[in-house]
């Protein structure tokens, strides 16, 4: 099999056939506004502080102030073992994990749209904040961003599941301050198992592309004692 037959939607499509059963991918609740607004702020600084010069800019005043702010911040903190606990109340890591996740300053983010054909998809440009390469992103953060896509194509596809494998092939640099597509779609499932695959294309120019074997499991939750939650399913 050619690869580019490999990566083909409607083979995925027809492989899957009966079992394609798309669920929703629904919009991210609002929670506290002001924490958005925190978090949104905390990307500029983290953009900002991700461009700055080496050199001629004087930065004493500016560090000052944001350790005042970041004072402030901590001084309203639970401690992290909280924090896991309310990431799994209401909308749950919909709205925490670092990929999509309003109230995650390290999520770029990524907005995902479920289309027709099964896949999941985005359009996101990145910044210096996530260079590897020279002028390239960093191939982990390529991992991450298709690895969480494909959970999502997953749930798409009325699948869920711990990634169990994960591989990648870096075909060609992926460029940094160009809009980058994402696309992750289920390529094939057999009981507990579930092979999602993914892409990174710069313009027609395919950057990444990725294999994943996800297999059912359920995991204890954080602060709620006996429950067992599978991992990409609605309470995500
Ligand atoms: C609501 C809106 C949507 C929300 C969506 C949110 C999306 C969020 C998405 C977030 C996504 C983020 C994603 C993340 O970050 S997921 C986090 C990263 N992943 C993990 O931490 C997983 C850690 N591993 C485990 O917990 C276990 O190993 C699991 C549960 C995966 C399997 O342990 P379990 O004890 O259950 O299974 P088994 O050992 O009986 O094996 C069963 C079968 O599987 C085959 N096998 C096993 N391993 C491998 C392997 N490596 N390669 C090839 N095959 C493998 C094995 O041969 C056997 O096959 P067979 O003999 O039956 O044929």
């Amino acid at each position: 099999m050619r690869d580019d037959e490999l990566f083909s939607f409607e083979d995925a499509r027809q492989r899957l056939g009966e079992s394609f059963d798309p669920l929703p991918v629904p919009a991210i609740p609002p929670a506290d506004p002001d924490l958005d607004r925190v978090v949104v702020e905390l990307r500029r600084l983290r953009d900002a502080s991700a461009a700055l010069a080496m050199s001629e800019v004087e930065l004493g005043d500016i560090a000052d102030r944001l350790g005042e702010v970041a004072s402030l911040l901590e001084s309203r903190v639970a401690g992290p073992a909280d924090r896991l606990e309310t990431m799994w109340k209401g909308a749950g890591t919909r709205r925490s994990n670092p990929v999509s996740g309003p109230e995650n300053p390290i999520a770029p983010p990524v907005d995902f749209v479920g289309c027709d054909d099964g896949s999941v998809m985005a359009t996101v440009t990145l910044g210096p904040a996530y260079q590897g390469p020279p002028g390239c992103v960093h191939g982990g953060i390529s991992a991450l961003i298709i690895d969480h896509m494909m959970g999502l194509a997953n749930h798409w596809g009325g699948r869920y599941g711990m990634t169990a494998h994960y591989e990648l092939d870096y075909r060609s640099p992926t460029p940094l301050l160009q809009p980058l597509t994402f696309r992750c779609w289920v390529h094939e499932v057999d009981g507990r198992k579930t092979w999602t695959h993914g892409t990174i294309h710069a313009g027609d120019r395919l950057c990444v592309e990725a294999r994943g074997l996800f297999l059912e499991a359920s995991v204890p939750v954080p602060g709620q004692p006996g429950t067992r939650s599978t991992v990409a399913d609605g309470s995500q």
